[in-house]
């Protein structure tokens, strides 16, 4: 079985949660929100290194609450960037391992069960993402002009995203040197010609973005919390 670094964002400034404080800090059910997305990484002995990346000035924050968590031994602090895709670039100057996956500090749902799942399609493809088709009818708008998109072709992008160090390193360095910005790191390979191969994900693998979200998440854990005792 091959091993990988995850690199987990989580340097963003929480802007849409408006919680007046680091999303990742926010507590669902007993824990905060970040040390949901790190256990599953933790539990899973394919993964050999966390790379969590973090803003500058939060260092001592996320020190003592790793520290409180007994998650040291396994986490490299990194600085971020401005942008997400910057925050990955500095992240993935860190990675060890072959093949790395990039996982949003604000999803904390994954599972091990999906880890590996994912990792098995990354040593044969070089590059997976976990992906959902989208269930509501997706309108493009350009101005007054509406156009409904083919639902039967759309799926939402999730993370996380796995790739071989090398491939997701050349498509990160073409993106800087090209002044290409995408919204998740598969938009990068992509733009460099190589395929992405979709694993299909859980719904419940939810971003948290905006404070309805905290709600939903809550929801989400209490039902998977019940599911784990009633096994
Ligand atoms: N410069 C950035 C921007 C985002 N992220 C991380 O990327 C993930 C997905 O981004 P998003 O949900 O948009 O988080 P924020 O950028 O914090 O949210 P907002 O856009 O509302 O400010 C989050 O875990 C966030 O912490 C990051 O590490 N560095
Ligand atoms: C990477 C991502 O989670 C895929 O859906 C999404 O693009 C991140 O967007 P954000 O605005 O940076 O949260």
């Amino acid at each position: 079985m091959i091993t990988y670094s995850a690199v987990v964002l989580a340097a963003g400034q929480g802007k849409r949660m408006n919680a007046g404080k680091n999303k990742q800090f926010l507590m669902i059910g007993k824990d905060p929100l970040i040390i949901h997305t790190l256990n599953p990484f933790m539990n899973d002995s394919s993964c050999k290194e966390i790379i969590l990346v973090i803003q500058k000035n939060e260092q001592e924050q996320f020190k003592h609450l790793l520290q409180s968590y007994q998650l040291l031994s396994k986490v490299i602090l990194i600085d971020g960037g401005k942008e997400r895709q910057d925050s990955v670039y500095q992240g993935l100057k860190a990675v060890t391992q072959d093949f790395v996956m990039i996982h949003d500090g604000a999803r904390p749902f994954i599972t091990v069960k999906e880890l590996q799942q994912l990792l098995n399609r990354t040593e044969l493809t070089h590059a997976a993402i976990f992906a959902v088709p989208v269930t509501d009818t997706i309108k493009k708008v350009s101005g007054k002009k509406l156009e409904t998109l083919d639902r039967s072709v759309l799926w939402a992008a999730q993370t996380p995203q796995a790739f071989s160090l090398p491939l997701i390193k050349k498509a990160h360095q073409h993106a800087l040197d090209n002044h290409f910005l995408g919204t998740d790191d598969a938009s990068l390979v992509e733009e460099i010609g190589h395929a992405v191969e979709i694993v299909e994900g859980s719904y419940h693998n939810m971003k948290l973005t905006t404070p309805e979200d905290l709600k939903r998440a809550e929801a989400i854990w209490v039902e998977t919390t019940k599911n784990e005792v009633k096994e």
